[in-house]
């Protein structure tokens, strides 16, 4: 049985920032994990260099079961973004070891293929609807069967998901929040419009999503819902913010139009009653911020009794090793939704080498042995960590608003 013998943490920064905790055994396998909490990385950096690399030190690597429990029950602080996220890394990185030591890629320890891919979704941003639906049309070009639709809002300077200078969206790129404007009846007016035309001129084959990024109530979700119905969006993303999960009963009761939640989630109990209702149609739930593969399953497995399906969250804040163990996860359970699939630039793939692909709107973990992604040290090393935060978002009175 392979014992660890060593573990690090490594904060890079190729154009953004990522935290990896690389576990090493005493046989010279090693395994990596995705630990970035984009705004808080050092916090999660901290909690597992402290607090948790000490207690990892002799373990067996190939007890994943009991050291995730150890790390949960054994902290007796449960739960948090800081803690799962911390918790996810141990647990990518000794799936990752036990891969290795079997010769075998995780989807195949996890199960097998239970499809021939992931489908995954791209991005449509731009200032306007016209740039918008040309984004799509590029995209579908490339291949993508699925796409989320965000554009600007007429009256407002900058609007969520749209890149300002034309360049990729890349949310959190301040050394202090910097602040957008916010208005709901603005919003309202122009997403049924884009999505109008985004049937006109795609067609109706396309999968199209819209992410509401929390900032509706309830009520506002429903009838944007509705109004959207017609154009047979694939799904509203966080319609409103989830702590009070009752809210989504009052949005179901107004819309047929699928919706998903999640990606700020980092437990099963955060799923449990929107699932429970099935008041939800997708979990976002990712691997790197709900405690890993071996959470995720628990949570996927839950749902699947209810027909909820997967959609986790997979921006470019969350790093190729977590893409890797997602494409993993997503390609052996058996109710597996869809991706997110934001491509990170050029030099984060080049400080994470990994095996996974994209062909025909499908993306495929790839058959190396454990998790085919893995982080070059030395070029990370040069990447120094640059703090950056997420925006805040205030209503044009200024009122703080939900981001
Ligand atoms: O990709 C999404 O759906 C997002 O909402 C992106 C998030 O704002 C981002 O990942 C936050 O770190
Ligand atoms: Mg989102």
């Amino acid at each position: 049985m392979p014992k660890i013998v060593k573990a690090r943490v490594i904060v890079t920064s190729p154009r953004r920032n990522f935290v990896t905790l690389k576990i090493e055994c005493d046989d010279g396998t090693t395994g990596v994990g995705d630990a970035t909490l984009n705004g808080r990385e050092l916090a999660v950096a901290s909690y597992l260099a402290e607090h948790v690399v000490p207690c990892l030190i002799g373990r067996e690597a190939h007890q994943i079961e009991d050291i995730w429990q150890y790390l949960y029950k054994g902290a007796y602080w449960r739960r948090g973004p800081v803690t799962m996220t911390a918790i996810a890394a141990v647990d990518m990185a000794l799936w990752d070891i036990k891969g290795k030591i079997a010769g075998l890629p995780v989807y195949q320890l996890l199960g097998g293929a239970a499809r021939e891919g992931c489908m995954v979704y791209a991005h449509a941003n731009g200032t306007t609807i016209d740039d918008t639906i040309a984004a799509a049309k590029a995209a579908m070009d490339a291949g993508y069967l699925a796409v989320r639709l965000q554009c600007g809002v007429p009256g407002l300077p900058s609007t969520y998901g749209v890149a300002k200078h034309g360049e990729r969206y890349e949310p959190a790129d301040a050394d202090l929040p910097s602040e957008s404007v916010w208005s709901t009846s603005k919003y309202l007016r122009v997403v049924p419009e884009l999505f109008r035309v985004a049937r006109e001129e795609l067609g109706w084959d396309v999968h199209l999503l819209h992410d509401i990024h929390h900032r509706l109530t309830p009520i506002e979700a429903g009838r944007l819902g509705r109004d959207l119905e017609p154009y047979r969006p694939f799904w509203l993303e966080d319609a409103t913010p989830a702590e009070n999960q009752d809210a989504f009963r009052l949005i179901r009761q107004h819309t047929t139009a699928p919706l998903a939640v999640g990606e700020i989630f980092n437990s099963i109990w955060d799923c449990k009653t929107l699932i429970e209702n099935q008041w939800i149609d997708y979990i976002r739930a990712t691997v790197v911020h709900a405690g890993g593969i071996t959470h995720m399953r628990r949570i996927a497995a839950l749902a699947d009794l209810y027909q909820v399906r997967t959609g986790s969250h997979g921006a470019t804040d969350l790093s190729p090793i977590c893409m890797a163990a997602a494409l993993h996860f997503g390609l052996s359970i058996p109710n597996f939704g869809i991706q997110e699939h934001m491509p990170h630039t050029e030099e984060t793939d080049r400080v994470f080498p990994h095996a996974y692909s994209f062909a025909n709107g499908l993306m495929h973990p790839g058959d190396k042995p454990g998790l085919g992604v893995d982080i070059d040290e030395e070029l990370a090393g040069t990447h120094a960590y640059k703090r950056a935060f997420l925006p805040v978002n205030r209503l044009e009175d200024g009122t703080l608003w939900s981001w």
